[in-house]
């Protein structure tokens, strides 16, 4: 995997970057805000990256879920993959990381929102939902759920690197890491720490309408640019199928052919779509496990045949 260039904020074009023997030395580093900090610091990779590597050995499969556009469903996609793969082997540890600093949902989608983490002699503690489920998320640090978080780069990157080296997972199949939509700077940050852990790939979902998808072409223009594997494109609320008569209808028609025809055309693997389910909406609300509580809903089909899918994906990998 290719890395990212480390920058400071209120760079100029042509920055170096930090970790260049050109930092703060440089033609465009003159008249720059940093150019003293960059000139005098220490150079070489960032240490986090070599922790972040010895934390993660014990993490089978790492996958990030991204989406170009907010509120297609990647939180509760994330948390639906987890429960699934969490329901199907009992021998199995599946964990989701939070990485969504501003937005952090995974707690109360998880139904987990009242617990708090602990910090140990080996790092912080997750917070359990299932014998073989946990989470993390800076949801938990925070001491009210309507507090705002505002933070800039550099902070976000260091909350970022402390979740990635500092959290005690124990033994892990599956890691999931829920980011904000787009390209931002928890990306890079994510990234850039991830560069020598072994990374499995990504998992991007997406709705069915254009508008959606011109922002799945980015995503998937960054996955290629940052030399990270795309797993596949997941279709969510693509079908509305009527609870009481099954008729199915389009609630996010898919003008230009949707996400499959997307994936042909790009040559990206397609993982599957997910019916939109009022039930789901509910469940995932109130922080209700809906696998157990709805089983029957068309949602479940789906999202069986997507974690075949994936499982394949991941397998394929080793
Ligand atoms: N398949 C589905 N069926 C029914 N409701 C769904 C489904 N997928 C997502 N939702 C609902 O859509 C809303 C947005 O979902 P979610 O918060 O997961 O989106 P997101 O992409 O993570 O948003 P953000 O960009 O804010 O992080 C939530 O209320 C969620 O319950």
């Amino acid at each position: 995997m290719t890395s990212v260039i480390q920058k400071p904020e209120n760079t100029p074009e042509h920055c170096p970057g930090t970790e260049s023997d050109q930092a703060g030395k440089a033609s465009a580093c003159s008249g720059c805000p940093n150019q003293q900090i960059c000139s005098s610091g220490p150079k070489g990779p960032d240490p986090g990256i070599a922790l972040v590597k010895e934390r993660l050995e014990s993490v089978k499969n790492k996958i990030l879920i991204l989406s170009g556009k907010g509120g297609v469903g990647k939180s509760t996609v994330t948390a639906l993959l987890s429960r699934a793969l969490a329901a199907r082997d009992n021998d199995q540890n599946i964990a989701v990381l939070d990485i969504d600093i501003c937005g952090p949902s995974q707690p109360r989608v998880l139904g987990v929102a009242d617990e708090q983490v602990h910090q140990s002699g080996s790092g912080w503690s997750p917070v359990y939902v299932d014998d073989n489920l946990s989470v993390m998320s800076i949801g938990f640090l925070l001491s009210s759920p309507d507090d705002a978080i505002i933070w800039r780069g550099p902070k976000k990157n260091g909350m970022i690197r402390q979740f990635l080296s500092e959290v005690d997972w124990g033994k892990l199949d599956y890691l999931l890491m829920d980011t904000p939509p787009g390209t931002s700077d928890e990306h890079l940050s994510a990234v850039t720490y991830l560069s020598q852990a072994n990374l499995t790939g990504a998992v991007i979902v997406t709705t069915p309408q254009e508008v959606a998808l011109l922002d799945v072409r980015k995503e998937i223009d960054f996955c290629r640019k940052t030399s990270i594997n795309i797993l596949g494109v997941i279709e969510n609320m693509s079908k509305f199928i009527c609870p009481c008569c099954q008729k199915e209808s389009e609630v996010f028609p898919a003008n230009t052919g949707g996400a499959e025809r997307m994936c042909n055309e790009l040559n990206v693997p397609f993982l599957g779509s997910l019916p939109l389910d009022p039930k789901v909406t509910r469940c995932c609300d109130e922080g209700r496990n809906f696998i157990e509580e709805v089983p029957d809903s068309p949602v479940i089909k789906s999202l069986d045949k997507i974690i075949a899918e994936l499982i394949k994906k991941c397998q394929n990998n080793f």
